[in-house]
């Protein structure tokens, strides 16, 4: 059994403890290793979310953390305690951890109030009362003596979150939770959770492979790739100073140019972007997102005037344009190399195809990435 008192070993006595730590763990399947160094914290009352795309290793992340898988290397601590390590572990049921994952299964012969007091010890007056308020917490208490089957399933998914919340878990793992809702009863069910689980002081992991549901749920987003966090922070800045193109790509299209650097310059048809640190000769990727790409109008054959800020207009014709919702998209087909460059404008706008229009692309919303 790990020694209770040993502290995580980076802890001093200014910061916060972590509620939960994961250092180093490891875990390989048939010789690879699945998850591959990952390392993170969640602050109580945090929401961290694992994102990242199928199979790079989440959800293998957090059942090592439940307890129900064992990690090769690395260990977990909770409240600054370890409580699992290659060694020693403490089992599922006394790490004090919920889990919700998408397929919660209520117990169908058990009513909607004895399925959330299920994991509770105590006087069943108290049970129940704790029931109650966590059910009239998620707004299905007038339903305690009902059963699951009268429910529909975004209720029974607010009874499993209030049964996972019931025993006061420190820590909440969750595994694509909301992914079995539509998306009408999804932002709801959503923010209600975010609310109780802040209220609760719970610190929360959540694993997903959207990325809008991290930006909507998280604190910090921890961005997870073959196995590996490729980055980690708050929503803004892993959005805004992506790590590398994979990381820009994730969270929504992108437009590409590829350039040489000369000078810590990097020449391309839309002029100079600033390439500092990287050698003469290297390869680069400008990447940057449809959403900040410029148009201008056409002015007798000629865009707008170059700017430091925008760099130089190039000249596109609209090869499709579509309205989806809350913007449009328009597809660009480019004069300097024929290519293809995708731009999205809030609203309605509709340019008829073939229509020549010039593109600039704003300095402070490109990253530019060796190849
Ligand atoms: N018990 C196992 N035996 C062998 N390989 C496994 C096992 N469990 C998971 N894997 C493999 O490990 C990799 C990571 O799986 P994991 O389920 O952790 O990914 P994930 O990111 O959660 O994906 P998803 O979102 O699709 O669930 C996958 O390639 C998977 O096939």
């Amino acid at each position: 059994m790990p020694d209770p008192k040993t502290p995580a070993p980076q802890a001093t006595g200014h910061e916060v403890t972590p509620r939960l730590e994961i250092r180093h763990l490891r875990r390989f399947f048939e010789g690879r290793a699945v998850v591959d160094d990952v390392s993170l914290r969640v602050l109580p009352g945090q929401v961290t979310c694992l994102l990242g795309p199928s199979g790079c290793g989440k959800s293998t992340t957090l059942r090592m953390i439940a307890g129900v898988e064992m990690q090769d290397e690395g260990e977990i601590y909770v409240d600054g305690r370890l409580i699992c390590d290659t060694l020693h572990r403490v089992p599922p049921e006394r790490r004090e951890i919920g889990l919700m994952f998408q397929d919660f299964a209520l117990f169908p012969h058990l009513s909607v109030g004895d399925n959330v007091a299920f994991g509770l010890r105590g006087a069943k007056d108290s049970k129940r009362q704790r029931a109650q308020s966590l059910l009239d917490r998620v707004a299905l208490g007038q339903y305690i003596d009902d059963y699951p089957h009268q429910l529909s399933g975004g209720e029974q998914q607010r009874v499993a979150l209030a049964r996972a919340l019931a025993p006061r878990p420190k820590i909440m793992l969750m595994d694509e939770p909301f992914s079995g809702l539509d998306n009408r009863l999804r932002d709801g069910i959503r923010d209600e959770t975010l609310s109780l689980l802040k209220e609760e002081d719970t610190a929360v992991l959540l694993v997903t492979h959207e990325p809008e549901e991290a930006m909507r749920m998280a604190d910090e987003i921890a961005l997870m790739r073959d196995g590996k966090i490729v980055q980690q922070g708050a929503p803004y800045n892993v959005y805004t100073r992506p790590a590398d193109k994979a990381a820009v790509a994730f969270f929504s299209d992108v437009n590409l140019l590829h350039a040489q650097v000369n000078g810590a310059l990097a020449e391309t048809p839309f002029g100079q972007f600033l390439a500092p640190g990287m050698p003469d000769g290297t390869n680069v990727e400008i990447v940057f997102r449809p959403q900040h790409v410029r148009i201008d109008f056409d002015r007798n054959g000629r865009g707008p005037e170059a700017t430091t800020t925008e760099g130089v207009p190039a000249r596109g014709v609209v090869q499709r344009a579509r309205f989806l919702g809350n913007e449009s998209l328009v597809e660009f087909r480019m004069d300097f190399d024929g290519s293809v460059l995708k731009a999205t404008v809030p609203n309605v706008f509709l340019p008829a195809e073939g229509r020549a229009m010039w593109l600039t692309v704003p300095r402070n919303r490109c990253f530019v990435f060796p190849r």
